[in-house]
């Protein structure tokens, strides 16, 4: 086993080959080679990354090494005056676990519930618990930082598995603050982190993914690929990407690698049981498709040959959109996170990296805040009702689905058949929003529950995953219900920064800004500037469904008609959940790894 950047040490075949040694990847990986009659080749476009970048919480937040991330273009969006939008993939051994921002939340009970529903047995709540716990370990912050702090977690929902979950040692003062205005003002209390009952609405603290005793990321690199490094039937071969699968009568033989800088170098590896797909929800269908996977007519454009007709290939494409709202407080305490950016002598940044380096304390153990807000639509508003009736009464799905939708009618029934469960969740207390902050005076409102749809569609048959990236069209903003809970959310968040509990902070509105009044003026100011169609969670574009609703891979996560090849990463999901999904995936890949030793068996 070992690390490969050619090929001349490599296996002549494998009995799985999985594309992407991201954070699905990488926990599949370990789990198989578990077995030492089992041979393994990950095969990941990046590289290994081992600078204090990705190790050090505050670092997440301002990741400077662009290097370690794919930037994916997005078409002009029509509903956001035509602006375009980039956004960042993991592109490294580990993906996004590497360098993603550390909250490791989970959704609510109802998200995963909401799976289950659309016809995935085992995939709720409770089918899920098991591996929540499997994946991950709370370290438990000493009784001193959770004092100090603090801190509300429950203990129950994790268990003792790689990745580490924790609350750091360190809080500005601000955050304080900021917490008494839901607290003492808006009517929330802090509650428990919801790891064990998935019961999340309101205020909590989050945990993030590093290890309690160094403070230091914890990846799926870190916590599922260091360990098994040393296993002989476990490959890695970095710098090279997944081009095709090719199949022989609707069954895998093998797949297509090609070298990341020279596109000389490639070669054909035969696969003896599978191919698994785990290059994250952009390039997982590009790869299907570049394969014959996908919508016939879109294939037949560009001359690929049919290998099975499934138009939900690249649709459903979801995330949170996120509305970025900016204050500027005239007096914040004197220790606040600008302080660290500022160019004084000594530099306050680099004292506070030898207090991390020396210590592990101070505000280099912490990412970008603590606090979330889940909020529903009644949280929202006194009146939701006609809000609610607009769900039902409102204009047909072809109005503001993608054209793609409605050249591919199957896709429609789908949406349907998750509206129905959906708008029921929405009706009742599912999260429309996350809200987190830091101590600063950005707050980001996440919107959890999009109604609208994109697509993640390839333009050529160039299969390079950066230079012929697909093309995403985020589709944000175009469903009526999504605009109004924008403008509930603005308002929210003017509530929130004028409660009496920051009156100390002075806080002032920079965006919108205060000529931004009515709900018109406020919308417009989402479609120019405020909304961004992403929160960097990208899923769902492969989806776990019915294949007559749009689906691409049973509840098995064996891709329709295809023998041999199966999906394990964020493009299963069929419905995002109303938390960042690292918790939620690495849960989902370790379910997957069971599913396919066979451990879980569905029945029916
Ligand atoms: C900047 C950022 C901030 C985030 N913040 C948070 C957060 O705070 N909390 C949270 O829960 N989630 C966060 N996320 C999301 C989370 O990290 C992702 O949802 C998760 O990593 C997705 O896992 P995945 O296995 O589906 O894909 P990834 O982890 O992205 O892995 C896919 C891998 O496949 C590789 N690849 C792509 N194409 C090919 C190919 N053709 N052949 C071979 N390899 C290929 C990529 O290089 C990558 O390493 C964030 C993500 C980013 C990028």
């Amino acid at each position: 086993g070992g690390v490969h950047h050619d090929y001349q040490l490599l296996r002549d075949s494998y009995d799985y080959i999985i594309a992407g040694g991201g954070l699905t990847g990488l926990v599949v990986a370990n789990r198989l080679t578990e077995d030492a009659n089992v041979t393994v080749l990950v095969v990941e476009y990046g590289d290994f990354d081992d600078s204090w970048d990705t190790a050090i919480p505050y670092y997440a937040d301002q990741l400077q090494n662009k290097v370690l991330m794919f930037q994916q273009y997005s078409t002009e969006q029509l509903n956001l005056e035509n602006r375009t939008f980039t956004l960042a993939l993991g592109m490294n051994v580990g993906g996004g676990s590497a360098v993603n921002e550390m909250a490791m939340t989970r959704g609510q009970a109802q998200d995963y519930d909401a799976w289950e529903e659309l016809g995935n047995s085992g995939w709720g709540w409770a089918g899920l618990q098991k591996y929540f716990r499997k994946s991950t370990t709370l370290d438990v912050p000493s009784d001193e930082v959770k004092a100090k702090n603090k801190y509300k977690f429950s203990t129950a929902g994790y268990g003792n598995g790689p990745v580490k979950a924790t609350f750091p040692p360190w809080q500005w003062p601000d955050a304080y603050t900021l917490n008494d205005a839901w607290t003492k003002n808006l009517g929330f209390e802090i509650r428990e982190d919801g790891a064990t009952d998935g019961k999340i609405l309101g205020v909590s603290w989050k945990p993030i993914s590093a290890d309690g005793k160094n403070l230091t990321r914890s990846s799926a690199r870190t916590a599922y690929y260091d360990p098994a490094a040393n296993r002989p039937n476990l490959d890695i071969l970095v710098e090279n990407y997944v081009a095709r699968v090719s199949t022989k009568d609707s069954k895998v033989i093998g797949v297509d690698i090609i070298a990341r800088i020279n596109l000389e170098r490639h070669i054909t590896l035969p696969v003896h049981k599978e191919v698994i797909l785990a290059a994250g929800a952009i390039h997982t269908p590009q790869i299907l498709q570049l394969s014959g996977i996908g919508a016939a007519d879109l294939l037949e454009s560009l001359n690929i040959t049919v290998v099975q007709d499934l138009p939900g290939v690249g649709a459903n494409y979801q995330d949170h959109p996120t509305i970025k709202m900016e204050f500027s407080f005239t007096s914040p305490s004197s220790a606040n996170p600008s302080t660290l950016t500022s160019e004084t002598d000594p530099l306050p940044s680099e004292s506070a990296l030898n207090t991390f380096l020396n210590n592990r304390t101070g505000p280099f153990t912490s990412a970008h805040g603590n606090t979330r807000a889940v909020l529903s639509l009644s949280n929202l508003t006194t009146s939701p009702a006609s809000l609610i009736q607009s769900l039902y009464d409102g204009p047909g799905p072809e109005t503001f689905l993608p054209q793609y939708y409605a050249d591919h009618p199957d896709l429609i029934e789908g949406y349907k058949s998750q509206s129905f469960i959906v708008n029921r969740m929405i009706a009742g207390d599912a999260g429309l929003f996350e809200v987190s902050w830091a101590a600063d005076s950005r707050i980001n409102l996440a919107a959890a529950k999009p109604l609208s749809r994109g697509t993640v569609l390839i333009e050529s048959t160039n299969p390079h995953p950066e230079e012929a990236a697909p093309r995403l069209d985020f589709g944000a903003l175009a469903h009526p219900f999504d605009t109004a809970v924008g403008v509930l959310g603005v308002k929210l968040g003017r509530k929130f920064v004028g409660a009496p509990a920051l009156a100390g902070l002075s806080p002032t509105e920079v965006s919108p800004g205060p000529g931004v009044v009515t709900d018109a003026q406020v919308e417009a100011a989402l479609r120019g500037s405020l909304f961004q169609p992403h929160g960097n969670n990208p899923c769902c574009t492969a989806a776990m469904m019915p294949q007559g609703y749009g689906g691409v891979v049973d509840e098995e996560l064996r891709v329709y008609g295809i023998k041999g090849l199966r999906v394990v990463d964020a493009s299963v999901l069929p419905l995002i959940p109303v938390a960042g999904l690292q918790a939620t995936l690495y849960a989902v890949a370790e379910r997957a790894a069971d599913v396919i030793k066979g451990v879980v068996v569905t029945e029916g």
